[in-house]
């Protein structure tokens, strides 16, 4: 949503279905326990300064750690209106110093302005808030004291809530090239390392620093240059086998994956395997996969096993919830058994055989945990290190032994600055989500990995990529990183949704998106969604909405600090907030059980971003409901792509977007609104031993016209 479309939203006079905040002192989101305080703003406070249309709401809680005047000389150019019963979210909210206006004409709308990106939480702070709590008046940009001790009623989120920032000047002050977690009071570093994402919203680094590969360590992760050590240890995962092996059922569609048509690519492809036995692996690896509850081979598993362990390069596609992680690791597994390596413990220096890294923190603590579990009894040790830890947690679980390493790309170099793990024996770089993990979020520190010391050439290793949508442009960039012989595994359509999401496409007009978002989840009940909104604060702006309502909500988003992500993420996973607002950091990967629906509240930018987002439900077989809030206003560009992704998942195209798509010009889609049955794409040009198969191992009838006349070399 634009600014425009904020401000619109903010002065719109029928937006006060729901309660205003300051009518409530306190509130209890029910379920997960948040507890929100809120003492409503005395007119005295809001006389503190002037009005601004921009960031204060009546009820006196912005996002973020205050409302200050930093930067007020900026603010006060800006029109004054202010809004009624508005809340932001963040980690404390003042709710001192603001002004008259506006709202005492009525408007409840409880918005604030949104800005959309981080670029633009920094403009947005600098035009007006300061440290903790408290707006005040006057142009002092640098304001100290008690002007940044107001929040007088801080807005405390317990786990699930949005609070218990701390402040730290130090960030605040040096707004022009770091970000910080933009309104909210995050306590943690600047740096994008912090949040281990980057995507469109989350984690950008801006000025100078964009995408340094030390910025874990320069924001603080390791407390070397700025801000406060980060001291969070997570806590341990449980040791018991029966929480080492649980699992969910796998759904009534399992059995039709092997319908799918497979395509790969590239020369001299090792047949599929079609089952667990003719992997040969070794007896402990086989019974931990019994025990994890897998009894049959998904296709991209019978397509990338085999090309493993015949030691070759592969980039493989395949819907999401598909079983791309075991994919990767059972293979992995197999051949450090197989070679036999040394108990990792004993040694000086560590160095992993295995670097697995994956683009946010609770996705590689996944894979870690899969890796754990299939690694179960053996001599292998697998370790996760993530930003929003303490560092000194990552270089003990590192030292313990690991020769597997799961990793989010910031501390992994990192803990390679520090010199804590050699790359030498390094066998295996998987990236996992490689289509993010190549963009230009992460990229740059690709390509600085694959460049540090001692990290075997790309003819010395293996290079393996999964992700469930594979733009053509970063399959170009991938070439970096593989041998020019690597195999390419397409199962079903490259970036092509499960066809075990039921996907619904609603034209919601931006006001009347919460509205409808009540009344589904009202219907839904007590079924686990995930709620996908485009910004951060948006996220928390929502969650704390749907709490209002008495929806027990939680939210997950790369400006919360990882205590607060985990718990969150805990809340949901156990059903004790059936409902978690998030961004796009929760898009891609998360497995998480149950999760029958996801609402886009807001279609993403991109439509591999909707791929990803949908993929949270419907999978291994289950089904699953994809509702989308579609907004002509501003969601037109993706009509199109849309239309494509939901006539190749057989899903109802409605006529309206149908219209929509065709009056649409969008620039550089190429798609068939229609599409083709299959069309997996492999960029390379002109490469031989393309089979197309079904997964049972059959030549297919509906052999594809593939995609394949961009050149790659
Ligand atoms: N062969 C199998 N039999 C039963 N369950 C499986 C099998 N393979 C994977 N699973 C389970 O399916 C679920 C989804 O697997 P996974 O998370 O690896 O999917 P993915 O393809 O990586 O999805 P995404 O694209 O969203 O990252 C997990 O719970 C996993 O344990």
């Amino acid at each position: 949503m634009g600014d425009e479309d904020w401000e619109a939203e903010i002065i719109k006079p029928h937006m006060s279905s729901y309660v205003p905040v300051f009518e409530k002192d306190r509130y209890s989101s029910g379920a997960n326990g948040d507890t929100f305080n809120r003492t409503p703003a005395s007119s005295s406070e809001m006389d503190d300064g002037p009005s601004r249309r921009d960031h204060f709401m009546r009820s006196g809680f912005a996002s973020g750690r205050s409302m200050g005047n930093r930067d007020a000389g900026e603010s006060n150019k800006r029109e004054n209106t202010s809004t009624v019963g508005g809340f932001g979210v963040g980690k404390s909210f003042g709710s001192r110093g603001f002004s008259n206006n506006k709202f005492e004409e009525g408007d409840s709308s409880g918005f604030w302005r949104e800005s959309n990106n981080d670029c633009e939480d920094n403009q947005t702070r600098s035009r007006g808030f300061s440290k903790r709590g408290g707006y005040q008046d006057g142009n002092d940009s640098e304001a100290s004291g008690s002007s940044r001790r107001g929040g007088r009623s801080s807005f405390r989120g317990c786990h699930g809530g949005f609070g218990l920032g701390s402040p730290n000047s130090e960030y605040e002050q040096d707004e022009g090239t770091q970000r910080t977690g933009g309104l909210f009071g995050s306590r943690r570093p600047a740096l994008s390392g912090t949040g281990g994402y980057k995507g469109l919203n989350e984690e950008v680094v801006t000025g100078s620093r964009k995408n340094s590969w030390k910025s874990d360590a320069e924001g603080g992760e390791s407390g070397d240059t700025q801000g406060p050590k980060v001291t969070y240890i997570p806590p341990p995962p449980p040791e018991d086998e029966d929480s080492i092996f649980a699992h969910y059922q796998t759904g009534i569609n399992f059995d039709k994956y092997d319908t799918i048509l497979v395509e790969v690519s590239g020369h001299d492809a090792p047949p599929a395997i079609l089952t667990f036995e003719e992997a040969n692996l070794c007896q402990t690896l086989n019974n931990n996969i019994a025990k994890a509850g897998y009894t049959k081979l998904t296709p991209v598993q019978k397509y990338s096993i085999p090309i493993i362990l015949a030691g070759r390069d592969l980039m493989a596609c395949a819907q999401t919830g598909s079983g791309k992680t075991a994919a990767f690791l059972l293979p992995i597994l197999a051949h450090l058994m197989r070679v036999g390596i040394t108990a990792s413990r004993f040694k000086e220096l560590q160095e992993p055989e295995c670097i697995i890294v994956a683009p946010t923190r609770e996705l590689i603590n996944q894979i870690y945990l899969e890796a754990r579990k299939f690694s179960f009894g053996t001599c292998v040790r697998a370790v996760v290190i993530y930003g929003g830890t303490q560092l000194g947690h990552s270089i003990r679980q590192i030292v313990q032994g690991c020769n597997i390493l799961c990793a989010t790309p910031g501390r992994l170099m990192d803990i390679i600055g520090k010199e804590k793990i050699g790359l030498k024996q390094v066998k295996y770089l998987v990236l996992d989500e490689a289509d993010r993990m190549l963009d230009m979020g992460f990229g740059p520190e690709m390509k600085k990995l694959i460049s540090c010391p001692g990290m075997p050439s790309k003819e010395q290793r293996q290079t393996l990529m999964f992700s469930a949508t594979f733009p053509e442009e970063i399959q170009r960039l991938a070439g970096e990183f593989l041998k020019s012989n690597y195999l390419f595994v397409a199962v079903g359509q490259v970036g092509g949704a499960c066809r075990d999401v039921q996907q619904t496409i609603l034209q919601v007009g931006q006001y009347s998106k919460r509205e409808k978002l009540v009344e589904i989840l009202q219907n839904i009940g007590d079924e686990r969604t995930m709620v996908f909104v485009e910004t951060k604060k948006k996220a928390d702006f929502i969650a704390t909405f749907l709490c209002q309502e008495k929806i027990s909500t939680t939210s997950i988003h790369g400006d919360r600090e990882q205590r607060e992500r985990e718990q969150a993420l805990g809340d949901f996973r156990c059903g004790k907030c059936p409902v978690l607002v998030a961004t796009s950091v929760a898009a891609r990967g998360l497995d998480i059980e149950n999760v029958q629906h996801v609402i886009n509240f807001d279609l993403p930018s991109t439509i591999d971003e909707y791929v990803h987002r949908i993929g949270r439900t419907g999978r291994c077989g289950n089904t699953g409901r994809a509702i989308s809030f579609f907004d002509p206003e501003s969601d037109s560009h993706l009509a199109q792509p849309l239309v494509k992704v939901l006539s190749d998942a057989q899903q109802d195209v409605p006529a309206w977007l149908e219209e929509i798509a065709f009056s649409t010009y969008v620039p550089g889609f190429s798609g068939n609104a229609r599409g083709n049955v299959f069309a997996s794409v492999d960029t390379r040009k002109n490469y031989q031993g393309k089979s197309t198969l079904n997964t049972a191992g059959f030549s297919s009838s509906q052999a594809p016209s593939p995609v394949d006349d961009e050149s790659w070399d």
